[in-house]
């Protein structure tokens, strides 16, 4: 899916009146299949790039197109089945407790499936063989009929990216995929991630706190600051110097881009399904 934006401002509903904008004026285009990962202090506003190319929030003003068409003028079931080529994987994944791996992972695939099916998968899960195959890049196909709330939170992290891969989205949205896991993780994680979506031809874009591995495995590199386009560059042109300037104020957090030591338990957080 190829994506357009133009002089992009997006407020969030809730923040206090008087904050600045989450993202302001933000304009870039990532042509179809291209694999793109931003970086940027805490706070730069990655998530809030992310959600908005994800459908979840509106610019306020600007201009969002997706496969040349923007989405907020498209009528409701246009825009629902627009949304369906879509994923937005958040840093927790949205896992509900008690459900099995399988079916989670199959979960990802809802969007394009019919009704009927939909609700039978739940129950019955087919394609099991694909949530096999997904969960076999991430390493962990060996919890397949596993409870989400058994996995530690590193496998939870994996068992979200392999819903991302189930889904058949042409455009994947990943926000910071890595926090839970070790640097070797870490690493198969991302090959992997990026290798699927180089074969399927899905249009990749990744937050990543890790400015190292954001470097290693993207051939191109956007950079955001105070929600603007600190820089946007093929990896191979980014300098120490863009960098520094980029975490200005929050070096600490550029010198903590290694992952941590070990597989790191998260929280079971309930995250809303508004984007899958
Ligand atoms: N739901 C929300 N309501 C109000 N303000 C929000 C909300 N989510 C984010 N913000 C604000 O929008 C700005 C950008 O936040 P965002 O989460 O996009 O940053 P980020 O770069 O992803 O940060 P991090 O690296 O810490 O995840 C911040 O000032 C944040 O406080």
């Amino acid at each position: 899916m190829k994506v357009q934006l133009d002089s992009a401002t997006v407020r969030h509903p809730a923040a206090r009146a008087g904050a600045p904008a989450a993202l302001r004026g933000l304009s870039l285009a990532v042509a179809q299949g291209e694999q793109v990962a931003v970086i940027g202090p805490s706070g730069a506003g990655k998530t809030t790039l992310l959600q908005l190319l994800a459908c979840a929030q509106r610019p306020a003003i600007g201009r969002l197109q997706l496969d040349g068409r923007d989405p907020w003028a498209l009528p409701r079931g246009a825009l629902q089945r627009l949304r369906g080529r879509l994923f937005l994987a958040p840093q927790v994944p949205p896992l509900p407790p008690r459900q099995r791996v399988v079916t989670a992972v199959l979960a990802g695939r809802l969007p394009h499936e019919s009704l009927w099916a939909s609700v039978r998968s739940l129950v019955y899960p087919t394609g099991i063989a694909l949530a096999e195959q997904a969960l076999s890049r991430f390493d962990v196909a060996d919890k397949l009929f596993d409870r989400v709330d058994h996995l530690s939170g590193g496998e939870r992290q994996r068992v979200g990216l392999a819903r991302a891969l189930a889904s058949q989205a042409s455009l994947l949205l990943v926000d910071e995929p890595l926090s839970a896991l070790d640097p070797a993780r870490a690493q198969q994680a991302l090959a992997s991630l990026t290798q699927a979506a180089h074969e399927r031809g899905a249009t990749l874009v990744a937050t990543l706190h890790h400015v190292d591995m954001a470097l290693q495995h993207f051939p191109r590199v956007i950079g955001l600051r105070d929600g603007a386009l600190a820089f946007d560059l093929p990896a191979a042109q980014v300098t120490p110097e863009h960098l520094h300037q980029l975490y200005a104020q929050h070096l600490d957090e550029l010198a903590q881009t290694a992952p941590p030591a070990q597989d790191v338990p998260v929280a079971a957080a309930p995250v809303p399904m508004q984007c899958r």
